[in-house]
C-alpha cells in the first residue's frame, strides 16, 4: 500500500456492555482516501471518532486495542491529546464554523498552537483557503461573519480550518451528506485534491461517492469489517456476500 500513517490494532470499542466496534484491524495510506461505508448503526462513526481519541469525550465508552501514528499508540496514557488533534482533523456531517470571521476560523487553530506573527498568519489563512478551493470566493469578505457563507462554502471553511494546523490525517463523517449536489460535487472535488498530500478517511452513506472519491473501501457491518480492498475491486467483484448484497443494494 505504499507508506502508512494510521494503523488500527485490533480495536474495539463499548458504549456500557455494548460493544459497537469489534476488533477491526485496518491500515490506511499516508496519501489517499478510504471510504468506511455499511448500514446505518453498523459502527463506522465510532470507529472513526477512536481514529483521533474524540470517543474519550463520551463517559460510558471504552476503547481497546491499538492505535499506531508512526511509531506511537496513540491509546496510550501519555499521549498529549491535544497535539494528537493537531495531527488528526475532524470534519463533521453538518459545518460547524466559529461564529467568528472568516479570516479568524482559519488563524485560530495556528494561534492556538502558538503562531502570533500577523504575516505569518496571513499567509496561512491564504494558503488554507486556497487549498480548499475557497480563496477566490472569500479574499474580499475576510474580515465577514462566517455564518454568511452558504452551506458548502461553509464545509469547505471547515476543511480549510482543518488543514491550517497542518495535520498529516484528516478524518470526515460524511462531510457532504448535508450539502445540495453541486456543493456536494466541490466537496468531492476538493478531497480528490486534497488526497495528494494528506491521509483522508471518510465516512459516507453514498455509495457513489464512495466509489468517485477513495481508493479503498472497507465495508463494516454490526461493528466488523467484513471486506477491506481496493474501492474497484470492491464494487465490481467484492468477494463477501455481505458486501455484493448491501452495494447493490439488497439491505442497509
Ligand atoms: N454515544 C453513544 N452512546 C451509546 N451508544 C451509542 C453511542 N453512539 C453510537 N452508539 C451505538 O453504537 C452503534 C454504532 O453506532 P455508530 O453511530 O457508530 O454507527 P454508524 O455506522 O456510524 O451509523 P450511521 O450510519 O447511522 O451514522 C449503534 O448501535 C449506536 O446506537
Amino acid at each position: 500500500m505504499g507508506e502508512i500513517a494510521l494503523s488500527a490494532k485490533d480495536l474495539s470499542v463499548y458504549y456500557g456492555e455494548h460493544r459497537a466496534v469489534k476488533n477491526v484491524s485496518l491500515d490506511f495510506a499516508a496519501k489517499g482516501v478510504t471510504a468506511l461505508i455499511g448500514p446505518s448503526g453498523c459502527g463506522k462513526s465510532t470507529f472513526l471518532r477512536s481514529l483521533n481519541r474524540m470517543n474519550d469525550l463520551i463517559p460510558n465508552c471504552k476503547v481497546t486495542g491499538e492505535i499506531w501514528i508512526r511509531d506511537r499508540d496513540i491509546n496510550s496514557r501519555s499521549t498529549d491529546v491535544v497535539a494528537l488533534r493537531q495531527k488528526i482533523g475532524m470534519v463533521w456531517q453538518r459545518p460547524n464554523p466559529f461564529h467568528k470571521s472568516i479570516y479568524e476560523n482559519i488563524a485560530f487553530g495556528p494561534r492556538y498552537h502558538g503562531i502570533k506573527n500577523k504575516k505569518q498568519l496571513d499567509e496561512i489563512v491564504e494558503q488554507s483557503l486556497t487549498k480548499a478551493a475557497l480563496w477566490e470566493e472569500t479574499k474580499d469578505r475576510l474580515h465577514k461573519s462566517a455564518l454568511a457563507l452558504s452551506g458548502g462554502q461553509q464545509q469547505r471553511l471547515c476543511i480549510a480550518r482543518s488543514i491550517a494546523v497542518k495535520p498529516d490525517i484528516i478524518l470526515m463523517d460524511e462531510p457532504a451528506s448535508a450539502l445540495d449536489p453541486v456543493s456536494t460535487a466541490k466537496v468531492e472535488e476538493l478531497i480528490s485534491e486534497l488526497k495528494q498530500e494528506f491521509c483522508i478517511v471518510i465516512v459516507t452513506h453514498n455509495m457513489y461517492q464512495a466509489a468517485r472519491v477513495s481508493e479503498k473501501t472497507a465495508f463494516f457491518l454490526h461493528g466488523q469489517v467484513v471486506e477491506y480492498d481496493s474501492t474497484d475491486k470492491m464494487f465490481t467483484d467484492p468477494q463477501k456476500a455481505e458486501t455484493s448484497d448491501y452495494i447493490s443494494g439488497r439491505f442497509g
